[in-house]
């Protein structure tokens, strides 16, 4: 697992956009043989579809052969629902790009057979040899998509009731709200997002601090499913100077700005 630090949320949005931007122009996608894209929502990865908006109204970036498969959707929320996912894809990313609408999969929480839809969603990934890079995010408590504290690290795309903590995060999208919060969605399992080929993180902000200590410092194990990436051959894990704040580590490279916060022990 590499860790790569830089100092704020949007400059460390705009080195995941680039790293994604490079690795989708070097696979040169075509139709027969599309980059097959994994992605996340939530407030992190905002500032990285923004980046890849506008590198793709530069033509730095097609989006025309990349295949889309998103880790999670709400059960039981409206499509249209402005809070579900695939309203928020659309909003951040899909409305702007040239992605052809029948490459974007997403699951569909509203299905008749939810245990199908999961079934059918892994099927389709194995369909199109896997995906090449799983973008994601983590949950306060280090969860990976909707991979709750207990989430077991082999499983695959299925029904999971959320967490607590996880609805009261997700309270601030439905006005301070818990009673408007889904308590079920449908998510990817850990052994999906293993399986993909590389796994690129993105973690801003003090609020994720614990999070990515327990990845990194902490063993791999089933209550911050985050660290199971520490198994995974390709992993990176891209974060801002706030969300190293718990670290017993300091080895890595700080700018002034931290070394302040940090007081004489880092000198
Ligand atoms: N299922 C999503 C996760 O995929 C996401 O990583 C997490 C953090 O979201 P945010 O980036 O808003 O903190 O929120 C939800 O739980």
């Amino acid at each position: 697992m590499r860790l790569i630090i830089r100092e704020g949320a949007d400059t460390t949005a705009e080195y995941v956009a680039e790293y994604i931007i490079e690795r989708i122009n070097t696979f040169s996608p075509t139709a027969a043989n599309p980059f097959v894209l994994g992605l996340p929502t939530g407030s992190s990865p905002i500032p990285v579809y923004r980046a890849l908006v506008v590198a793709h109204k530069m033509a730095r970036v097609s989006f025309r052969h990349v295949v889309t498969f998103n880790m999670d959707e709400y059960v039981g929320l409206p499509r249209e629902h402005p809070e579900s996912y695939h309203s928020f894809m659309h909003t951040y990313l899909f409305n702007h790009i040239d992605i052809d609408l029948s490459n974007i999969n997403m699951l569909d929480g509203n299905a008749i057979n939810l245990q199908q839809e999961c079934a059918m969603y892994e099927a389709k990934i194995k369909k199109y040899g896997g995906i090449q890079l799983f973008l994601g995010g983590v949950g306060s408590d280090g969860h990976i998509a909707f991979n709750e504290p207990g989430s077991s690290l082999s499983s695959r795309t299925r029904l999971k009731s959320l967490a607590y903590e996880t609805m009261l995060a997700n309270a601030r999208f439905f006005d301070g709200n818990m009673s408007m919060v889904p308590r079920m969605a449908l998510t990817v399992g850990v052994q999906t997002i293993m399986d993909a080929k590389e796994v690129v993180i993105i973690a801003t902000g003090t609020t994720k601090a614990l999070a990515i200590q327990s990845a990194i410092e902490g063993g791999v194990n089933h209550m911050h499913t985050l660290s199971c990436l520490q198994l995974h051959p390709c992993s990176l894990l891209v974060v801002d100077e706030d969300a190293t704040m718990e670290l017993k580590v300091k080895t890595v490279a700080v700018s002034d700005r931290f070394k302040m916060l940090m007081g004489s022990s880092l000198t």
